[in-house]
């Protein structure tokens, strides 16, 4: 294992902590990370919902990335909220061209139901910017946006994927069922290859966060040098505990808690 993994994160701020670089930052760290973070949105949000957003212009998330990149090559990479086309181009430049496992977390609305991403910025993510990654995340809904297919249990969830790996250029699809019905079983897709993981599904409104949470874990230990499969069976170990342990901050959707997985 390397000695001192470096993991970046390219991604809107939350300044209730609870979602975005703040999320990502801390479970970087928890898993003994050393983390970066190149600003793409600042939102007005807390745990009730998204007040307000101010995009950064892609003109300075370019120089972020360059500032971070002509120092220090981070190990890994993954992105969450990418609101214009514009900002998709510059990330997609970069890993072009410094060839590191990026991980895309789809991010496309809040747990609230607020949108945080431009209707447009959807078409660029399947086509251009999802063939550059090594891994995506998608919820349910992400999923059934990006595809066109509706999923609405195990069956379709893997016809989804085929359409990820086999038209959409993917290595790797790593499917969340949060928000099916049931336990909470997650898919990894990989080729021919598929692994499902699921627990219990948790009663708590305190989810606010944790595809923001899972996907930094992954990218924490694919820094380390883990392999996907590994990286996904730590991560979902990971938000399990940190939903179940959940501190309750905030009147509405709470965070995960960062503190409670003591797992290797
Ligand atoms: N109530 C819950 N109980 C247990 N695990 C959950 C629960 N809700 C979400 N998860 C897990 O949290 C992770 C994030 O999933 P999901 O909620 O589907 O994504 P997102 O946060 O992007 O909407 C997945 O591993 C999912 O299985
Ligand atoms: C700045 C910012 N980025 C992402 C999200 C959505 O986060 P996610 O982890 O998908 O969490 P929930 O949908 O569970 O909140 C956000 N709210 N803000």
């Amino acid at each position: 294992m390397r000695k001192f993994p470096i993991a970046l994160t390219v991604a809107g701020t939350d300044p209730t902590g609870g979602a975005g670089v703040l999320a990502d930052s801390k479970a970087f760290h928890s898993r003994g990370v050393y983390g970066m973070a190149a600003v793409t949105s600042l939102t007005a949000q807390n745990t009730r919902g998204v007040q307000d957003v101010y995009n950064i212009p892609a003109e300075f998330l370019e120089r972020q990335l360059h500032s971070i990149f002509s120092d220090e090559v981070p190990h890994a990479m993954k992105s969450g909220m990418i609101a214009t086309v514009e900002m998709m181009e510059v990330i997609m430049e970069t890993v072009e061209k410094y060839d590191i496992p990026y991980v895309i977390d789809p991010v496309m609305i809040a747990t609230s139901g607020d949108a945080l991403i431009e209707e447009r910025s959807i078409e660029f993510l399947r086509d251009s910017l999802l063939p550059v990654a090594m891994n995506v995340t998608p919820n349910i809904h992400e999923a059934e946006k990006i595809t066109g297919q509706e999923i609405r249990g195990e069956a379709d969830v893997r016809k989804a994927a085929k359409i990820f790996l086999k038209e959409l250029g993917l290595q790797s699809v790593i499917i969340k069922g949060g928000h099916l019905d049931g336990d909470a079983v997650d898919y990894l897709f990989t080729g021919d290859d598929e692994v499902a993981v699921g627990e219990s599904r948790i009663d708590t409104k305190h989810t606010h966060g944790t595809g923001c949470t899972f996907s930094a874990v992954i990218t924490a230990e694919l820094a380390k040098g883990k392999t996907m499969e590994e990286s996904f069976r730590t991560a979902k170990k990971y938000i399990t505990s940190a939903i179940k342990n959940s501190p309750g901050i905030g009147k509405g959707n709470g965070p995960v808690n960062h503190f409670s997985f003591k797992g290797e």
